[in-house]
């Protein structure tokens, strides 16, 4: 009876497997980034496995994981790249892609682009 809407029965972190589930998806990620010419020479000096680290503790953070990301501001992290929405969407549909990989379901991926969303006014700020 009632509303068959299906409410989320953990946190976040839980449905996103985890640090294991966060570190699959974060590895799909990097593949389809390294596969994309629309984005992958933003990449070309940048320290991967400082990146991955990096992104994976950001992202337990968001979904109210046990870690505090400790690295720059949004804002600082992407200054002067030269970032468009162009570039944004397409790191969004690879994440997106990452993730249908590692079986997270719809809900779940919607509740982390929610918690994502605030994030583009602060990396664009400093295009
Ligand atoms: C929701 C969107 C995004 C999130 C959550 C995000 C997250 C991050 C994080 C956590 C870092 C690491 C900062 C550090 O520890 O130094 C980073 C750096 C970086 N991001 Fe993003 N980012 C996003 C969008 C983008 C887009 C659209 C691009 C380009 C297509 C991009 C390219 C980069 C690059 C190249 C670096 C490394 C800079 C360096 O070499 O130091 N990011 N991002």
């Amino acid at each position: 009876a009632g509303c068959t809407m299906r409410q989320p029965s953990q946190p976040l972190y839980a449905d996103l497997g985890g640090q294991p589930g966060i570190a699959a998806v974060v590895e799909n990620l990097m593949y389809r980034i390294a596969d994309d010419a629309h984005i992958v020479g933003f990449f070309a000096n940048t320290n991967i496995d400082h990146f991955v680290a990096s992104l994976e503790q950001q992202l337990c953070d968001i979904s109210d994981g046990p870690c505090q990301y400790q690295g720059p501001p949004m804002d600082r992290a992407h200054q002067h790249m030269g970032l468009d929405d162009s570039h944004f969407n397409r790191l969004v549909e690879h994440l997106d892609a990452a993730m249908i990989d590692e079986n997270i379901p719809l809900q779940t991926r919607n509740r982390l682009y929610a918690r994502l969303a605030p994030l583009h006014a602060d990396i664009m700020r400093l295009q």
